[in-house]
């Protein structure tokens, strides 16, 4: 994905297609989905009828007069098209990008031992293919064979390749991108046509683009207070008629239209999809736009520790022997438990002996059986030919374990781990059977930055919680160098869901990251489930954002975002309607004056004439919508604060401007407009 805010700066070209889009989207079929627009569009076509068959009416009003007042609201609707254009054209230039890195192209499927030439598109779910250097890999799907560095950058804009391996937490690969080097067999995880990158188009051109609950509710507030607006006009004409005052339909039309909330009813769906479009250019794509908007209601954020808050890059930094055991003894087991363990803490265990000369006799693990890690146990090793069983793992498993098969705990075991853990080190302990030798430091370091983003979060109102299949010393460490505000140790995937399922059961709206096929279930129950694109398919698919970078700190800008596109609807909200406030008292005025000259009195803003009043007032409703564009798409500015401190400012700032603004700026039309007519 362009990675490079290009975006941001309009072509020509873009420009073109929105004005051309404006004019498509007049019609009524595509317009009533957004009824107060629709209203105004009602509006239109009957002054645009005043000025075709001006006999049908019996109006006194000016064929200069209705012209003007067609023009007018002919461009509102426009604007409010080229709002939504303008920030539905971002996307579908990201989209055709996308598109180029999805042509056909060919695959070596394996049919039994054969390998056999086929078009990608007749791939199916469920079929393997080899993939080699210099190749793309022709659908998604997962490695179940192999290792190789691949260059993910048609999706994710990044250049360097990442590896992608069989088994683990990086198995998961993406049609459209290409093998750097070695080979890899894949089973194809998606139907052609349901593949990531299709998604991805669907999703930034906006094609399956349904209406939030948020929108939806903001809409049914906005066409309520539509159809009251429509009552009061229609039988204002027959009342004021009643007391012998004449109202024209022009200015009854526009009168309506300047009290309906067209300002945000004509950028309410630009500000949604800019809104999606600020977390895609951001390289993280969100599945729906409800997703977006639940990162803005988060209260309470769940991170995994390794690779989220720390670099996740645990290297073996130390071997430390409890005493009856040496140095060169705890290294081979610790060797040995880790020659198959593909994990980065495995393959540091052996680089470790390596980088020291340590040796190991590899002889002894001939015929053995791996024991792969797995979270549940949170230990590794291996079952050797000779019966002897070897174990490295959390050093409480691993003591749980050597005591249940009758071993004794050396007394400095304890000591040595919680030296470790003070320092923020995960100690991993080594054992055969029932007999202890040691205890590996595997060294991680928090990411820089961690402290004062957290602070920014709590700032927010957010409460985060550090979860970690650690031990509670090295949580507690990291837990108060990162500056969460709580942790939980020692936690097993379950653990994870079980915290979602209490915050929620408080009430709470709760975002968590993951990567592996554990955090599945975690990322489904979240409201808000970052998955990283490293990760396995089951994640994903759980999550409702994936990030395309795997950075899964990523979790705290999406929740900014998703703020700020909440506050941006409710600050355009507060200013529209506050807005027609000041309409108002322009066009009630002068509709009056103009059947009664005596209610000159009401003329309160000192307007030119009873006309130019009413135009300037129309004109203002205009122009509002193209001016707040910007504004729609770029967002309203964000800084870290609660909730209720972030409504009492924007009710200040927008409602009060919401008043003010229309009135000097109707104020100044009325200057231009009385001069000219
Ligand atoms: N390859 C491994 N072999 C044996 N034990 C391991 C291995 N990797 C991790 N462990 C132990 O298992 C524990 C749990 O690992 P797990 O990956 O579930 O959580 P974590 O990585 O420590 O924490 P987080 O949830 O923050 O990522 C680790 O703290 C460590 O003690
Ligand atoms: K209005
Ligand atoms: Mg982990």
């Amino acid at each position: 994905m362009n990675r490079n805010k290009t975006n941001n700066a309009l072509s020509a070209g873009a420009l073109k297609q929105a004005v051309r889009e404006s004019f498509i989207k007049l019609n009524p079929a595509v317009m009533i989905k957004n009824p107060v627009m629709f209203v105004v569009e009602a509006g239109t076509l009957i002054v645009l009828l005043m000025i075709v068959f001006p006999r049908l009416f019996q109006s006194q009003a000016t064929m200069g007069f209705n012209i003007a007042v067609f023009f007018i609201l002919l461009f509102t609707l426009l604007f409010a098209n080229f709002a939504e254009a303008i920030a539905e054209g971002r996307g579908k230039a990201q989209a055709s990008s996308l598109k180029k890195s999805k042509q056909d192209m060919s695959a070596n499927k394996l049919v039994g031992e054969a390998v056999t030439v086929v078009s990608s598109t007749e791939l199916r779910k469920g079929d393997v293919v080899i993939v080699s250097q210099g190749e793309m890999i022709p659908g998604d799907g997962e490695v179940i064979a192999g290792l190789a560095s691949v260059d993910e950058s048609a999706i994710t804009g990044e250049s360097a390749p990442v590896i992608k391996e069989a088994g683990g937490d990086f198995s998961s690969v993406t049609g459209g991108t290409r093998v750097v080097s070695d080979q890899i067999k894949v089973r194809m995880t998606s139907e052609p046509g349901q593949s990531f990158i299709d998604r991805m188009i669907a999703l930034v051109e906006g094609a399956k683009r349904q209406k939030t609950p948020n929108e939806i509710a903001l809409s049914t507030l906005l066409i309520s207070l539509t159809i009251i607006f429509l009552i009061v006009v229609v039988t204002l004409a027959p009342i004021a008629s009643y007391l012998g005052i004449e109202l024209e339909i022009p200015i009854l039309i526009a009168l309506l239209v300047c009290l309906i909330p067209t300002t945000i009813g004509g950028l309410l769906s630009a500000i949604g999809i800019a809104g999606m479009d600020r977390v895609t250019q951001f390289n993280v794509l969100a599945m729906s736009g409800k997703a977006v908007e639940a990162a803005g209601d988060i209260n309470t954020m769940i991170l995994d520790k390794t690779g989220t808050i720390t670099f996740g890059n645990r290297m073996a930094s130390d071997l430390v022997p409890v005493a009856g055991s040496s140095i060169e003894s705890l290294s081979e087991w610790a060797a040995i438990s880790s020659l198959m363990d593909e994990t980065p803490e495995g393959r540091s265990v052996l680089e470790w002996a390596k980088k020291q000369g340590m040796s190991y006799d590899a002889a002894l693990a001939a015929g053995g059986e791996f024991v792969e890690f797995k979270a549940e146990t949170r230990m590794s090793g291996m079952d050797l030919a000779d019966g002897r069983r070897v174990r490295k793992g959390a050093v409480d498993a691993v003591r749980k374990w050597v005591a249940a098969q009758g071993g004794d705990i050396p007394p400095d075991l304890e000591q040595i781990s919680n030296t470790i853990a003070t320092l923020g080190g995960t100690p991993l302990a080594v054992a055969v059977d029932n007999r202890m030798f040691g205890v590996i430091y595997l060294k991680d370091t928090v990411k820089p930055g961690m402290k004062e983003r957290f602070d920014q979060l709590r700032e927010m109102g957010i409460k985060t919680i550090m979860c970690t299949g650690d031990n509670p010393l090295t949580a507690a460490t990291i837990a108060r160098e990162a500056g969460v505000d709580d942790f939980i140790a020692e936690a097993k995937p379950e653990d994870k869901i079980a915290v979602i399922r209490r915050e929620q059961a408080e009430g709470k709206m709760v975002a968590m990251t993951g990567d592996g096929t554990n955090d599945a279930p975690a990322l489904a129950q979240a409201d808000v489930g970052l998955a990283m694109n490293s990760g396995t398919i089951a994640a994903k698919e759980a999550a409702n954002m994936v990030d395309l970078d795997s950075d899964p700190s990523k979790i705290i800008e999406v929740v900014a975002i998703g703020k700020q596109l909440l506050m941006t609807r409710g600050a355009l909200t507060t200013f529209s309607i506050a807005n027609d406030i000041a309409k108002y008292f322009a066009i009630i005025p002068a509709m009056f004056m103009l059947a009664i000259p005596e209610m000159g009195v009401l003329n309160i803003m000192n307007l030119g004439s009873p006309l130019s009043a009413i135009l300037s007032a129309l004109i203002f409703n205009a122009i509002i919508i193209p001016l707040l564009i910007p504004l729609a798409i770029k967002g309203v500015a964000y800084k870290p604060m609660s909730g209720s401190k972030l409504l009492s400012r924007n009710v200040f700032i927008y409602g009060l401007g919401g008043v003010i603004v229309p009135f000097v700026g109707i104020k100044l039309i009325d200057f231009a407009v009385h001069l000219w007519i």
